[in-house]
């Protein structure tokens, strides 16, 4: 048996924007999607949305990882468990951790020799298709870990403040948010290009407060993000209460993260408030979890 282990993610700018080809800056984080594979007679697939075959409805990401790795070898059964401690659809990258450690899973179990620049490439075509459109985003910081620029493909300094996640606990499709905003596009094209234009000058600004370790001023702009993501159409009720009490209880910023609607917000923290805004956050509704920056992207375990 194989066991590969790949992280989520938050945005800490860029998200929708980077969709079409603005820069983003995400940032891996210490929850991890493992899963398991091992030769068998069929293909099965087990987890937490129940246990199927090959099955492109109920595990779009998993069927395709092993469709795509068919291309490289030839996988006749194969046994798949998943376990993951990322909420699903929540915003935090649970289908790019899933579909990266699936990748690197079956490439060391029929020894496909693929790079991680390979797994990356590969994981971002199955998110393309199920999604409909995808960036790279997702699937390369899984892979690589760290905190990293796209499209440029760059690793910045790491991330050392806490980092506190804030999760509705309202499901949220990102292929359905992402086909909203393309939808608000195309009816408002002179109105919404210029405000996903801003979002990636935003990522480009940030780059140098990133590698300065500048928390306040990243906060700042990652505050102007979230009125951004607000604008177009992609907030919601319970994300701007979590939002807000994060920033009322002390927090250097706090924004939506992710596809959006529901799903999960993002703040940044002093290393002696997290623990205060994390109450905040559930007193406001939500789930609070406090976590750090991963520089370790897909691995074997
Ligand atoms: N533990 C898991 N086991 C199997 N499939 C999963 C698991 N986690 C996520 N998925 C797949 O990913 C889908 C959710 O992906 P989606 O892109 O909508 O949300 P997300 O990746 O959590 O958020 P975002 O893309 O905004 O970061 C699920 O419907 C499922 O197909
Ligand atoms: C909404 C989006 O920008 C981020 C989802 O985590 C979609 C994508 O980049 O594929
Ligand atoms: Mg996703």
């Amino acid at each position: 048996m194989i066991t590969c282990s790949a992280p989520g993610k938050v945005y800490l700018f860029g998200e929708h924007a980077v969709v079409y080809g603005e820069s983003a800056i995400c940032c891996a984080v210490e929850l991890r999607t493992t899963v398991h594979v091992n030769k068998a007679e069929e293909v099965i697939i087990e987890s937490v949305l129940g246990s199927t075959g090959l099955d492109f409805e109920i595990h779009p990401y998993v069927s395709h990882a092993i469709e795509k790795m068919r291309q490289f070898t030839d996988i006749e059964g194969v046994a798949i468990k998943v376990e993951s401690e990322l909420p699903v659809g929540s915003g935090l990258g649970s289908s790019a951790a899933v579909t990266i450690a699936t990748i690197q899973a079956l490439n060391y179990l029929y020894k496909c020799g693929l790079s991680l620049e390979d797994i990356a490439k590969t994981g971002h075509e199955i998110e393309k298709m199920v999604q409909g459109n995808a960036s790279p985003t997702d699937t390369y910081v899984s892979t690589m870990g760290g905190v990293v620029m796209i499209p440029q493909r760059k690793k910045l300094q790491h991330l050392k403040c806490p980092i506190i996640i804030g999760n509705t606990n309202k499901f949220s499709s990102t292929k359905e948010l992402v086909g909203s905003v393309a939808k608000l596009r195309s009816e408002f094209p002179s109105i919404i290009d210029p405000i996903l234009a801003n979002i990636g000058q935003m990522s480009i600004l940030a780059e140098k407060y990133v590698n300065e370790s500048d928390y306040r001023t990243i906060g700042r702009l990652m505050n102007v993000n979230h009125g951004l993501l607000d604008s177009i159409g992609v907030g919601s009720t319970e994300l701007s209460a979590l939002v807000y009490a994060a920033r009322h209880s002390g927090a250097i910023s706090a924004k939506i993260t992710g596809a959006g609607g529901g799903g999960c917000m993002v703040a940044l923290a002093e290393d002696d408030n997290a623990i205060s805004i994390a109450k905040a956050i559930e007193e406001a509704g939500g789930e609070a979890i406090i976590t750090k920056n991963t520089e370790e992207g897909v691995r074997l375990e």
